[in-house]
């Protein structure tokens, strides 16, 4: 079966801190967050932008998350006043949330997998199995 995968990368920069943190990671403080998003598909498809059937999904609905908070992303923003109740602002969960989010915006059959850096040396991936 044909299986193409898309990988994109950007950056955003914002401020959170983690609810009930015993530590400086519970006050606000900011990071330069990394986002490697993987969209894998066995079929190309029509886009929002494009009729023809010939994009996994376009690059562009996967990099939302990198506009200014005030055009629906989530560069400068404090993540806590952004993000729903229901995701905490580690990076596990930053990476959930785009991924629920970037998936509603893609068509069907096409499976994400989003995994957000907020240091140098740390990567968490959230995918759906
Ligand atoms: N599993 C997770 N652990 C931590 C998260 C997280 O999102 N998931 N987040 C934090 C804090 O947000 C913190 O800002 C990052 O902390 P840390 O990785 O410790 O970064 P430092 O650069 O400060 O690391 P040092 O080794 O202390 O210099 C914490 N944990
Ligand atoms: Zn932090």
């Amino acid at each position: 079966m044909p299986k193409w995968t898309l990988t994109t990368e950007f950056k955003f920069e914002a401020a959170h801190y983690i609810k009930n943190y015993d530590g400086p990671c519970g006050r606000l403080h900011g990071h330069s967050y990394r986002v490697r998003i993987e969209a894998i598909a066995h079929r190309l498809q029509a886009s929002q932008y494009c009729p023809n059937p010939v994009m996994v999904a376009d690059f562009r609905s996967l990099r939302w998350a990198k506009r200014d908070v005030l055009k629906g992303g989530l560069d400068h923003c404090v993540l806590n006043e952004v993000l729903p109740e229901a995701y905490e602002t580690t990076a596990e969960m930053i990476a959930q949330y785009i991924h629920d989010k970037t998936k509603k915006q893609l068509p069907e059959g096409v499976k994400l997998k989003v995994a957000v850096s907020e240091t140098a040396d740390s990567w968490a991936t959230y995918e759906d199995d």
